[in-house]
């Protein structure tokens, strides 16, 4: 069985955990904190992230594009991502913009945990516009689609999805809803999946807060 290195509140492991379920495919969660000095995924993944996806072969994938584009050519039912070259750069230009979204947002975060002295306000504005503007194109994207892209549930809804709902978790009175309600709409009906139910991200306490 599949084994994932995961954090409660992880944008990048929700999408492969989003993606395993979809496909009905078993694996163990490993959940921890990666930031703490004792972790655990440091020992699969060299670059000491979550997700890291550790095959039965004891091979480990990292990288969430990485791990779910490995899924997607192993498991390919039911498909998520489109055959066709032009078709699958458009679902991916989601992924592009929901992750680009989710590290201004972690970069956010740990610039207002640090010491008031040494925050930067011009680092987090430099950061806030990225998530404005990339708001903005995926909002741009969707349009009044029923799906993030084409007719139906694609790679491109899981990448929204994930960074909607971490958006809404690490900043809740941050205004996306009420700016771009065509997001808001779609964020609603995707966590209403069972995959999306079953994966809501949830803060963690850090021990070893990073200076
Ligand atoms: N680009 C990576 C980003 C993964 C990432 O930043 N993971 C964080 C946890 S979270 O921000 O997603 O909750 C992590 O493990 N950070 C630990 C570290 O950077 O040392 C991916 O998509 O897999």
């Amino acid at each position: 069985m599949y084994r994932l290195y995961s954090a409660t509140p992880s944008p990048f492991a929700r999408k492969v955990r989003i993606q395993l379920i979809e496909k009905a495919i078993p694996f163990e969660l490993i959940t921890e904190v990666p930031w703490n000095a004792d972790a655990a995924v440091p020992a699969v993944n060299p670059l000491g992230k979550v997700p890291a996806l550790v095959l039965e072969s004891g091979e480990a994938i990292f990288e969430s594009r990485l791990v779910n584009e490995w899924i997607e050519a192993k498991h390919p039912a039911p498909p998520l991502v489109p055959q066709a070259l032009d078709d699958r750069l458009a679902v991916k230009r989601y992924e592009v913009l929901g992750d680009g979204i989710c590290d201004a947002l972690v970069l956010m975060f740990f610039e207002k945990s640090r010491a008031p002295e040494k925050f930067s306000q011009e680092w987090f504005d430099r950061q806030l516009r990225k998530v404005d503007a990339g708001l903005a194109e995926l909002a741009r994207l969707v349009a009044t689609g029923a799906w993030a892209w084409g007719d139906r549930f694609t790679q491109a809804d899981i990448s929204t999805g994930a960074a909607l709902k971490y958006l809404e978790v690490r900043w809740p009175d941050f205004p996306w809803r009420a700016r771009h309600p065509n997001l808001a709409a779609l964020s609603d009906r995707l966590e209403a999946r069972p995959s999306f139910a079953a994966t809501v991200p949830t803060p963690q306490a850090i021990r070893d807060r990073v200076a």
